[in-house]
C-alpha cells in the first residue's frame, strides 16, 4: 500500500505563483470552489473533431497500472525548446492519442502551437486550454479533475504532456499530479523533462534572485529526470562538456542527452515510470547514482562556481533501517527543516530518491520525494544474492554529506 505523506497543509502552502503557473490568463470569479473546464482552445491552424472520439478497447473495471494515464512535464528555460520538443514528440509516429496542456497562454490566447496533424491531415491530439480555474486558490487537484472530465466527455487519452511556463518552478505541478494518483486519479506522473539551451544555461543557472531563493533554472534542472540539453549546435565542445558539468553538479542523477532542435529518441522521453516503485528502472536509477563519476559530496569540491549551491548527495550505508526513526528524519529534513549543515544553514531538498533495507522487511523499500512530500513504497524482494543496502540520492541546497549520512546512521543497527 502506498501513500504519499505530506503536512497537513501542504495543498494550501503550494508555492504556487498565480501569475506563472496558472492553466489561463482568465479567471471567473465564481470558478474557485467548482472544477474548470478544459476545452479545445481555439487556434486558426488547428481545428478539432467536435465527434466523440471512439472509445479505447475495453478495459476491465477494478484500476490496474496499465488504466492508467502517464502524465509528463516539460520544462525548460523560456526560449529553450519545449514547443519544438513538443512539436518533434507529436510528429513522430508514436502511436498514441497525446493531450498536450500548456499551463500559460499569452495574454490574447495567441500562442505557437505545435502543429498536431495526422498522415492523413486529422488532428489526433487535443489541445486544451484550462478557462476558468486558478490551481492555486482553488482546490489542488482541479486540474486533475478538469482532464478527467475532458476524458470523459472525449474519450481516453494515451498519454498527456504538460508544458510549463519557462519561468516556473517544476515542483508544485508535479506534485499535484504525484499526489493525484494516490487518490484513485486516472492519471499519474511519469516523469519530468527539463530542456536547457546550451548557450544561455550558465547565464540562467548564475541568476541570482532577489530574495536569495533558488533560481528557477536551477530547480529546473534539479527537479528532472530527463534533461535535454539542447541547442549544441550553437556552442564548441568545451562549452558544451562546461554545461553538462555544471548541470550534473546540480542534479547528478538525472539522464543527460545532448539535443539538436530537441531531437531524441521517444524511448528516452516517454513511458520513464519515474515516479513508479513498480518499476525496474527506479531502481536503476538509484543504483546508477552510486556509479556516476560526479556524485558525492560535491559541495565543497565545487561550490565555487554555483552561488546557488544546489548539488547532489549520495548518501550509501549498510545494515537495516528503523522505519520510525528513518520517517522521523525525513519529517525533520522535510517539514520541520530543523536539519542545517555545518554552517548552520537550512538543508533544503529539492528531490529525493531512495533504495531502503528497512528492517524485518524482506523487499526492497523505494523513496520518492519532492519537495515537502514524501512516499516511501515496497517493491520486490531483495535477492538472495543482493547484500541489503541503504542509499539515498538528494538533491538540494546546503547539502551536507557528514551531515546526512550521520543522522541516517542513527536509524541503522
Ligand atoms: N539553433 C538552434 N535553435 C533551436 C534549437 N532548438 C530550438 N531552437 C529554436 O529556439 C527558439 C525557441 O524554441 P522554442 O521551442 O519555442 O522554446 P520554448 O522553450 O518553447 O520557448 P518559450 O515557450 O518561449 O519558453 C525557436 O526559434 C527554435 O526554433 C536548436 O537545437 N538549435
Ligand atoms: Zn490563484
Amino acid at each position: 500500500m502506498r501513500s504519499v505523506h505530506m503536512l497537513p497543509c501542504v495543498f494550501q502552502n503550494l508555492p504556487w505563483p498565480t501569475s506563472t503557473v496558472s492553466f489561463t490568463t482568465t479567471m471567473s470569479e465564481s470558478s474557485d470552489e467548482e472544477c474548470p473546464d478544459l476545452v479545445p482552445s481555439l487556434c486558426n491552424d488547428v481545428t478539432l473533431t467536435e465527434e466523440p472520439v471512439t472509445d479505447p478497447p475495453t478495459l476491465p473495471e477494478a484500476p490496474t497500472v496499465t488504466t492508467k494515464i502517464p502524465v509528463t512535464i516539460i520544462t525548460g528555460y523560456l526560449g529553450a525548446g519545449k514547443t519544438t520538443l513538443l512539436n518533434y514528440i507529436l510528429t513522430e509516429q508514436h502511436g498514441k492519442r497525446i493531450a498536450v496542456i500548456m499551463n500559460e497562454f499569452g495574454a490574447g490566447g495567441e500562442i505557437e502551437k505545435p502543429i498536431s496533424l495526422g498522415e492523413s491531415g486529422e488532428v489526433f491530439e487535443e489541445w486544451l486550454e484550462l478557462r476558468n480555474g486558478c490551481l492555486c486558490c482553488s482546490v489542488k487537484d482541479n486540474g486533475v479533475k478538469a482532464i478527467e472530465n475532458l476524458m470523459l466527455k472525449k474519450g481516453r487519452f494515451d498519454y498527456i504532456l504538460l508544458e510549463t511556463t519557462g519561468l516556473a518552478d517544476p515542483g508544485p505541478v508535479a506534485s499535484i499530479f504525484w499526489l493525484d494518483s494516490e487518490l484513485c486519479s486516472d492519471l499519474y506522473l511519469d516523469g519530468i523533462i527539463t530542456v536547457v539551451d546550451s548557450k544561455y544555461c550558465l547565464q540562467h543557472l548564475h541568476e541570482q534572485k532577489a530574495d536569495g531563493k533558488v533560481n528557477e533554472a536551477v530547480r529546473q534542472v534539479a527537479m528532472a529526470d530527463v534533461i535535454l540539453v539542447n541547442k549544441v549546435d550553437l556552442v564548441s565542445a568545451p562549452e558544451l562538456s562546461r554545461v553538462q558539468e555544471e548541470i550534473r553538479s546540480i542534479n547528478s542523477v538525472a539522464k543527460l542527452l545532448e539535443t539538436h532542435k530537441s531531437r531524441t529518441e521517444l524511448a528516452a522521453l516517454l513511458d520513464l515510470h519515474a515516479f513508479e516503485g513498480n518499476s525496474d528502472r527506479c531502481d536503476r536509477d538509484v543504483f546508477a547514482a552510486t556509479v556516476s563519476p560526479h556524485t558525492d559530496s560535491r559541495t565543497s569540491e565545487h561550490s565555487h562556481h554555483l552561488d546557488q549551491s544546489v548539488s547532489t548527495v549520495t548518501v550509501e550505508l549498510s545494515g537495516d533501517m528503523d522505519r520510525d526513526m528513518f520517517e522521523n528524519f525525513l519529517q525533520d529534513l522535510l517539514w520541520e527543516k530543523s536539519i542545517k549543515n555545518t554552517k548552520g544553514e537550512t538543508m533544503d531538498i529539492l528531490r529525493l530518491k531512495g533504495l531502503l533495507s528497512l528492517r524485518d522487511c524482506p523487499r526492497r523499500c523505494l523513496l520518492q520525494a519532492v519537495h515537502e512530500l514524501y512516499d516511501l513504497e515496497e517493491t520486490s524482494a531483495w535477492p538472495e544474492s543482493e547484500t541489503r543496502i541503504n542509499r539515498l540520492v538528494f538533491i538540494g541546497r546546503n547539502l551536507d554529506h557528514g551531515v546526512l549520512a550521520g543522522r541516517l546512521a542513527q536509524a541503522v543497527k
